[in-house]
């Protein structure tokens, strides 16, 4: 750290990583425009988005392996944005595991240890240490080839976090796993930060491996941060629709704006009244159309013609195991297949494919936006 670095004021509540407005280019393009972010001390915190939105840009700028083309970047509250990589006491997990293929396991995990020159007895001691904590004791000299994928990548979690870094940086570090490995690498990788209290910040374009692993989410696309917040929050009241989207399944269907309150407004859909949040309807006139979104676990299904319900015809039934997707054709409400999930198998008997059913929607978690490509 150069000397004279300026450090934020407020440090007993200083987040570890924080950004402010950062910015990058690749040419003329935008990769990441202004970012604001700010990591609290030990948080798991989740940068989620399609491919190419600028997920590991982001982290290869805290990382100090690119540099930015505005704003500042700070860890620990010092200034980092001109500190080179090696400096910044970062732990990073790649994809691919990046392991040394001609050193053993604990030459690989104790790299970074011989690289700030710590005794030989402290690294043989924290090496053991990092490998009970990724329980792999006794694979201390067994090369990487010898090694399972979920093996391998344990030991680059070890290597990473042997030199005890101020934040862990994660690269979608499970998308070369099979499903079931994955999940336990998820779960595992989980009980690890939480015991070591390790800032972090996780990489991947998976929502549910977003959803189930993260203190809070920042869901990003085309270079922008869209909204930063809990998993419940993001699920439930999502900050626009393309957040509404691309986090967990849901219907998107015609309704029009009524009254509004301060922070709720009153929408139809078939005429009946639903409660949504006004925040993103501001700019909506009263009577305008708007799109109603609505998750497919708060749509039930009754009897055709039942009062509050809306009539549809099954299309399909498709079997998920724990519950039932269920999909209603009902062009009024939706140019799409309208998704219900229902618990339990007996679903499928009693709502027949070809059969007409009444669709209900819940009075809670609504969320409505504008209309796509309206001005508004
Ligand atoms: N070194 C580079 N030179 C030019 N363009 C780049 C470079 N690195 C990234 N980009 C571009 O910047 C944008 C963001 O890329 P980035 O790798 O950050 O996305 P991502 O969200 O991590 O995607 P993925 O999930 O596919 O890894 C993309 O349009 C990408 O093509």
């Amino acid at each position: 750290m150069p000397a004279g670095s300026p450090v934020i004021e407020d440090a007993p509540r200083r987040a570890a990583v924080q950004l402010d407005g950062v910015t990058k280019k690749f040419g003329g393009s935008v990769a990441l425009h202004e970012a604001w972010l700010k990591i609290p001390s030990g948080e798991f915190m989740t940068l989620l988005g399609p491919s190419g939105c600028g997920k590991t840009t982001l982290l290869n700028l805290v990382a100090g392996f690119l540099d930015t083309d505005g704003g500042e970047i700070f860890i620990d509250g010092t200034l980092v944005t001109e500190t080179p990589a090696h400096k910044r006491e970062i732990g990073i997990v790649f994809q691919n595991y990046a392991l040394f293929p001609h050193m053993d396991v604990a030459k690989n995990i104790g790299y970074g240890l011989r690289m700030r020159g710590v005794p030989k007895a402290e690294i043989a001691r924290r090496v053991e240490q990092a490998l009970a904590l990724v329980k792999l004791t006794g694979y201390a000299d067994r090369r990487p080839r010898q090694l399972s994928g979920g093996q391998q990548q344990r030991v680059a979690l070890a290597r990473a976090l042997v030199i005890r870094p101020k934040v862990l940086l994660l690269d979608e570090p499970f998308s070369a796993l099979d499903k079931n490995l994955r999940g336990s690498m998820q779960v595992e990788l989980k009980e690890i930060q939480r015991e070591l209290g390790v800032t972090t910040i996780f990489v991947t374009h998976d929502q549910g491996e977003a959803l189930s692993m993260s203190d809070r989410i920042a869901v990003m696309s085309a270079g922008r941060i869209r909204q930063i917040a809990t998993p419940d929050e993001i699920y439930r009241r999502p900050a626009d629709r393309f957040v509404a989207s691309f986090v967990g399944d849901v219907n998107v269907l015609k309704a029009r704006l009524g009254s509004r309150q301060s922070s709720e407004a009153v929408a139809t859909v078939g005429g009946i009244p639903v409660i949504v949040p006004a925040g993103p309807l501001n700019d909506v006139a009263s009577g305008a159309a708007i799109d109603l979104f609505v998750r497919p676990e708060h749509i039930q299904l009754a009897p055709a013609g039942e009062a509050g319900t809306l009539r549809g015809t099954v299309s399909t039934h498709i079997f998920q195991g724990g519950h039932v997707d269920v999909y209603v054709e009902a062009p009024a409400l939706s140019r799409d297949r309208i998704l219900v999930r229902l618990p339990g198998v007996d679903a499928i008997t009693r709502w027949p494919v070809g059969g007409q059913v009444g669709l209900r929607f819940g009075t809670t978690d609504l969320t409505a936006f504008p209309v796509e490509g309206d001005p508004a």
